[in-house]
């Protein structure tokens, strides 16, 4: 059931399934093919305790460019004083824009901030480089094109050569949360005050056509306010988003406390508020090891869009206890079993796995990434 404001935004937020959106096309409803966006170099690194040379941040960046994956969430402008293993971001961002990663397909990286200084410091590094647009310059043209929703968005002649242009396009990420005491915890604010953070954001990235996608952390339990998030203030809150300019929104279960019964539960409140699958995200943390279960549960959905990172790296500084996310190795092995195509090469996406486990000192958290390692040195029992 609908709570009654969603009722009532309801005609508003059909009518929006008219207008073109950035991701529905990338991630049709029910396809068999998946898209998975890769978090590890962002929500992969931001909690580990060391500092990790931005030169490794970068390399991490390169060798998942080289996998097939074609969506990387490569770092955030957020505050170095709440998450300082993030403060190198532009580094990051720059060293894509003045070597761009050789690729067949172009690559869409992805940059989560939580407010306008998180967008002014992305496009101070964004817009300055040349074969980027400026603010006064006319910006590129979303692309439009249903057969493939990775292609380079036309820019304008006044502002690039094409000797200098990347293929690859740059995204936003902002963030909110479905509880109040997680959204204060994480962005020092209540939600009410995060949507408003977000207007002028929206504002500036539409002009600029930027696409934007939108966390909702902690659907599916809270650590501050317990397992039993209302799916509805999820759906109240997707739908917010959707009604504000969001291209996708990214579910989030943080802590990793969902179950299949309350994930399918979620989803279908958030189809009964009006939101499509096709604009939907799911992003899963394995803490309680139900990932790999609950997406299957939002496959059968129609959900096809999926965060993981490589490794099963990550957790959130502001979710204690709360483990890695789904390790994108253990994502693309479950698809391929299931006949679902990720254009991903599971062989390079391990040995990427395996290097930066090494990298950090830590232990590699993918099955099927040491699965297809141990296969690939010629092991005999692990079957695949
Ligand atoms: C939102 C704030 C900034 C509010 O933090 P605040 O302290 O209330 O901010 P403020 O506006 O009062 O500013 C305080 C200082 O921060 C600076 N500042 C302010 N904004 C920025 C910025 N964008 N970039 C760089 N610096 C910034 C600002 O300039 C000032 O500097 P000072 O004058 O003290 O030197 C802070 O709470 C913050 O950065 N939070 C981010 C926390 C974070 O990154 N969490 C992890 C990501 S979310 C997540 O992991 C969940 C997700 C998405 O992965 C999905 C899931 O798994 O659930």
């Amino acid at each position: 059931m609908t709570t009654a404001r969603t009722a009532a935004r309801l005609p508003r937020l059909l009518s929006r399934r008219l207008c073109h959106r950035a991701y529905s096309q990338a991630a049709a409803r029910g396809g068999n093919e998946v898209r998975i966006v890769e978090v590890g170099p962002r929500d992969g690194l931001q909690n580990e305790k060391k500092t990790v040379p931005v030169a490794t941040k970068i390399e991490l960046v390169d060798r998942l460019s080289a996998t097939g994956l074609k969506t990387i969430e490569a770092g955030s402008f957020v505050s170095p004083k709440w998450v300082p293993q993030m403060a190198n971001s532009s580094e990051i961002l720059s060293h894509l824009l003045d070597y761009p990663p050789k690729s067949s397909e172009p690559l869409t990286y992805q940059w989560l901030l939580p407010n306008t200084q998180g967008l002014d410091n992305f496009l101070s590094t964004y817009s300055s480089h040349p074969s980027n647009f400026t603010k006064t310059d006319k910006p590129p043209a979303l692309n439009t094109s249903s057969q493939d929703p990775n292609s380079m968005p036309s820019t304008s002649p006044s502002s690039t050569s094409s000797s200098l242009l990347s293929p690859h396009k740059h995204e936003i990420s902002i963030f909110t949360a479905a509880t109040e005491t997680f959204t204060q915890k994480n962005t020092n604010c209540s939600i009410a005050e995060s949507l408003e953070r977000f207007k002028s954001i929206f504002a500036t990235a539409k002009e600029l056509s930027l696409p934007i996608r939108a966390y909702i952390s902690v659907a599916l339990g809270c650590p501050y306010e317990g397992p039993n998030v209302s799916p509805h203030a999820v759906a109240d809150l997707a739908v917010s988003l959707l009604e504000m300019g969001a291209d996708e929104i990214s579910v989030a279960d943080t802590t990793g406390q969902g179950t299949a019964p309350r994930t399918a539960e979620l989803l279908k409140t958030l189809a009964a508020a009006g939101v499509d699958v096709a604009d939907l995200a799911l992003h899963f943390h394995d803490t309680w090891g139900m990932a790999l279960v609950n997406m299957i549960v939002g496959l059968e959905h129609g959900v096809r869009t999926f965060d993981a990172a490589v490794a099963g790296l990550g957790g959130c500084p502001f979710s204690p206890g709360a483990t890695g996310n789904v390790a994108s190795e253990d994502v693309v092995y479950l698809c391929e079993s299931l006949g679902l195509k990720t254009g991903v090469d599971l062989a390079a996406l391990a040995g990427v796995g395996e290097w930066i486990s090494e990298e950090l000192g830590r232990e590699n958290e993918s099955r099927a990434g040491k699965a297809t390692m141990a296969k690939l040195r010629g092991g005999k029992g692990v079957g695949g």
